[in-house]
């Protein structure tokens, strides 16, 4: 169905936006005209993140990540109808279908998109699974990746801020390569599950221009020459060639138009517009109305990732990439980030949250976050006398090293559960404005910093965002901004907006200076601030290599 272009959709028009996340999938049926959320719905991996075992009891090694892709074919099947059904919205009137994905979530498929782990035998085979993007155990590879383009000179090497991420499509491959050669033969197509999903949901594969570009070094119109790819190991020479360019298609195009199979697990109409595929981070930039130059978004979930456009093209050290049209057609799209946030907090819940404390969150009706969030509000700045690294899930800007270790320093007897909890917040806070430092002292000017995602309903949180960057906080209105971000797209593939910056005018909002910075707690934040700099570079920059010491200790144990 193809819908006539007019200066304001009509009122009842509708797309659906899916934005899968790390843990759980987020579907939302949103109107065209105005952008407004009916309804949402959730769907939590049934086997969320592998990373002890395979589903048949396989031990995994340490730092693997890996899921199971039906249990994305589940938030189709789930989600999808229940937002719908909630929102009383009839199939006839949604006219499109985006979806955004965490990047770079991998995995290894057959010619017809089956996943590799599907196949009969496989079930057993770690290599055959989904790399989740967190899956941190080819750092290895990833090193190799950079020793060779930095003694090469590889040109696209500065894009990414002169280091690839372990995290990213060519280290997770070749790490496939050399640990499980079988399954890499019969891979036929190296698959972001960006467009996975959605040549499930049209069957038609097209790589989207954002994946392609941060995590598939596609840069100037190509990859990495199968000559440097035959330098880093020979077998590895036609990884592009045979199994992992594809067409390349711009955000917000039309990929296709729903199957009847996907119209049957999702209950929309079949032949609706299917829009080309999306990263949860950068699809949430036009959601918040971040479409002029220097407007960060910072998108703080399990992990958080800061995107921004500017009509400047410059290298920031350590940044996951620059990627011309990454995020919005006609400017530069810089992404960089922190792999481990929501994901830190979680970890400490798990290993630091005391019994008597659950029981007393339990009696107040406070969920662990809000219980451990309140003791903490109270404190002054310094008052615990800690201070963390937050590299749990290693440093992804801007050290580029998923190697490196947490660590929380000053603890005493005397220290709380809610005093190591402040100090992890604020340890996140500290690797942000590392992060907005490095983009200025670039050259790239960053005017105002806009929060989305899972953690915006941490008050605190935000608070001390606000306070350790010395910056106004805007925040956006919507609770599930990928996903909102995911069904603009699909109106612009639909042919309700000529292009996503009339969407995001249209379909966006945000509050801006919702948190204000405190004079006083910013002075005191930047006396624990100097003292994480000096953290950050002792253990990070080689003053100390301890953490990979460990890490090979480690290893040699564990075998
Ligand atoms: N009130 C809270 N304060 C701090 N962290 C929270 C709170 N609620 C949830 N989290 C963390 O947020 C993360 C989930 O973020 P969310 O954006 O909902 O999902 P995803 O990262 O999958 O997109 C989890 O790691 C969880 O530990
Ligand atoms: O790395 C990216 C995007 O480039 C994210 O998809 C990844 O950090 C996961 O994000 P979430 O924390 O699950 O929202």
């Amino acid at each position: 169905m193809t819908v006539e272009h007019k200066d304001r959709p009509p009122a009842d028009q509708f797309v659906v936006g899916v934005d899968f996340g790390t843990l759980s999938g987020r579907a939302v049926v949103v109107r065209v005209s105005d952008g407004a959320e009916l309804a949402v719905a959730e769907y939590a991996y049934p086997h969320a993140v592998l990373d002890r075992e395979l589903p048949d009891g396989t031990p995994l090694p340490p730092d693997w990540a890996l899921q199971v892709p039906g249990d994305y074919i589940g938030v189709l099947r789930k989600a999808v109808p229940e937002a719908l059904a909630r929102s009383g919205v009839r199939p006839e009137q949604v006219i499109g279908i985006g979806t955004d994905f965490t990047a770079c979530t991998v995995l290894p498929v057959r010619a017809d998109g089956t996943p590799l782990c599907e196949l009969p035998g496989l079930a057993g085979r770690p290599h055959a699974y989904v790399k989740l993007w967190r899956h941190h155990a080819a750092q290895g590879q990833a090193d190799r990746i950079n020793a060779l383009a930095a003694e090469r000179a590889e040109p696209w090497l500065e894009r990414y801020g002169g280091r690839i991420s372990s995290e990213w499509e060519f280290a997770k491959a070749l790490q496939l390569l050399e640990e499980d050669p079988e399954i890499y033969d019969r891979t036929d197509r190296w698959v972001e599950a960006a467009d996975w999903i959605v040549w499930r949901l049209c069957g038609t594969y097209v790589r989207n221009a954002c994946t392609a570009g941060y995590k598939g070094q596609f840069q100037d119109g190509g990859y990495p020459s199968d000559d440097y790819l035959a330098a880093l190991n020979p077998a590895f020479t036609d990884f592009v060639t045979d199994k992992l360019d594809q067409p390349i298609a711009q955000l917000g195009a039309l990929a296709g138009r729903l199957t009847a199979e996907a119209a049957a697990w999702t209950g929309l109409p079949e032949g609706i517009a299917v829009c080309v595929g999306n990263v949860d981070a950068h699809v949430t930039a036009p959601a918040a109305t971040a479409v002029e130059p220097g407007r960060m978004v910072a998108i703080m979930g399990t992990s958080t990732c800061h995107v921004m456009s500017s009509d400047r093209q410059g290298t920031v050290p350590g940044m996951c990439g620059v990627v011309d049209g990454g995020i919005l057609p006609g400017l530069w799209g810089y992404e960089a980030g922190q792999s481990g946030v929501g994901d830190i907090f979680a970890w400490f819940l798990r290993t630091g949250f005391p019994v008597e404390y659950a029981e007393r969150a339990e009696r107040m009706g406070r969920t662990p976050h809000e219980y451990l969030t309140e003791l903490a509000a109270g404190q002054k700045v310094g008052e615990h006398g800690l201070i963390a690294l937050d590299w749990h899930s290693g440093n992804r800007s801007v050290l580029v090293d998923h190697d490196l270790s947490g660590v929380v320093l000053g603890l005493t007897l005397s220290t709380r559960p809610e005093d190591v909890y402040r100090a992890l917040l604020e340890a996140t806070a500290f690797g942000t404005r590392t992060i907005v430092e490095a983009f200025e002292s670039s050259g790239v000017p960053v005017q105002e910093l806009i929060i989305a995602g899972g953690l915006t309903r941490n008050a605190l949180l935000m608070q001390i965002y606000a306070d350790v960057t010395r910056r106004p906080l805007g925040v956006i209105d919507s609770a599930q901004g990928p996903a909102l971000g995911a069904a603009m797209h699909a109106a612009v593939a639909a042919g309700a907006y000529p292009d996503i910056r009339a969407a995001a005018h249209a379909m966006g909002s945000a509050r801006p200076g919702m948190y204000l910075p405190d004079p006083d707690r910013a002075a005191a934040y930047d006396r624990l601030y100097a003292e994480y700099r000096l953290l950050h570079d002792h253990f990070g920059r080689g003053a100390n290599d301890v953490m990979h010491r460990l890490r090979r200790i480690r290893a040699e144990a564990s075998a």
